[in-house]
């Protein structure tokens, strides 16, 4: 069964397409991932999925109805975790996951039960009676997790819920989610952190531009580059680096610079690493530190686009 179906989802602002033609399915029980560079059209998406911004173009249908025709139904089964905070810092923890649920058509016995049962899920019940304002950012994104769960969605959307907060916080709203999947519900998850999603995703679709540009399980993903591998280099500064000498050297596919580190794929069965050194050592720079990994989704990306996933 799809939880939810996208077909030829398209959203124009202006001359931008932020979203392309998009189309993806997600199943019952799946935790989907979306992973894509800032600006490659994640919140856009989901904000049409949640039917908070209109499409251009395009289909969406949640357990199989459109939601243009069903928009209530729809609402229903979705529970939107925002990248902005939708919480008020004047209420309590306890008042904004009451409020939410309140929305959702929960009364009573039951808005209160399900109220709490939100703010246990994300570690906050001994903070229940304290206000938002007082929260830690951390603390904020949890009970933000909380006011879209309340009500018992089947699907839980959630974008980028990580982005700048504390460890602690980013382990605790992934052991959240873990937690929610395994009590039924689908999630749908966006990142631009690839290990998030490698280690907590069941499927994933790469997005750039608007676009779905790969999408399977991991190991299916890293399979078109299981030929590859990287050398991850990192320096004082990249100003000095000749990408052309490194393209020269044999094996050598792309060289991408992200922040203080040099991506280079090259292809595995060519031992060219002593080659890379001496090209680096030659152009005066100074190497802080330099590995080789076995592929993974950012090599997926960067070998699909020529891109780094943190080139924002
Ligand atoms: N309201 C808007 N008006 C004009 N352009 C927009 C608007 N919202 C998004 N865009 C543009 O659409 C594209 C996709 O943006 P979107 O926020 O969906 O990307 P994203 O993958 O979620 O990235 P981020 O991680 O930065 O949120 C970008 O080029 C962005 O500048």
């Amino acid at each position: 069964m799809h939880v939810l179906e996208i077909r030829r989802l398209t959203k124009k602002f202006g001359d931008v397409h932020a979203v392309d033609q998009l189309s993806l399915s997600v199943r019952e029980g799946e935790i989907f991932g979306l992973l894509g560079p800032n600006g490659a059209g994640k919140s856009t998406t989901i904000l049409m999925i949640a039917s908070l911004l209109p499409m251009t173009d395009g289909e969406i249908r949640i357990f199989g109805r459109n939601i243009a025709e069903h928009p209530k139904f729809a609402k229903q089964q979705i529970g939107l975790v925002p990248q902005d905070l939708a919480i008020y810092e004047e209420m309590t923890a306890y008042e904004n996951v009451a409020f939410f649920a309140g929305l959702y058509g929960l009364r009573g016995k039951e808005l209160r039960s399900r109220a709490e049962e939100a703010l246990a899920f994300v570690g906050l019940e001994d903070k229940r009676n304290r206000y938002a304002k007082t929260f830690s950012g951390g603390m904020k994104r949890r009970l933000n997790i909380a006011c879209a769960i309340a009500h018992r969605p089947k699907l839980i959307i959630l974008d980028e819920p990580t982005v700048g907060i504390d460890p602690h916080s980013r382990q605790s709203i992934l052991s959240a989610v873990r937690r929610l999947n395994e009590a039924g519900s689908t999630v749908l998850y966006t990142s631009h952190y690839m290990e998030e999603v490698e280690s907590l995703c069941t499927r994933i679709a790469v997005m750039d531009h608007g676009k779905v540009i790969a999408e399977g399980t991991l190991p299916q993903l890293t399979s078109v580059v299981t030929d590859r591998r990287e050398i991850v280099v990192t320096l004082r500064e990249t100003d000095r680096v000749k990408e052309d000498a490194l393209l020269d050297i044999p094996g050598v596919r792309t060289v991408v610079r992200d922040d203080h580190r040099l991506l280079i794929e090259t292809d595995a069965e060519v031992n060219n690493l002593n080659a890379v050194i001496r090209a680096l050592t030659a152009s005066g720079v100074e190497i802080a530190d330099i590995g080789t990994r076995r592929p993974n989704l950012e090599t997926v990306f960067l070998s699909l686009t020529g891109r780094s996933l943190r080139d924002d």
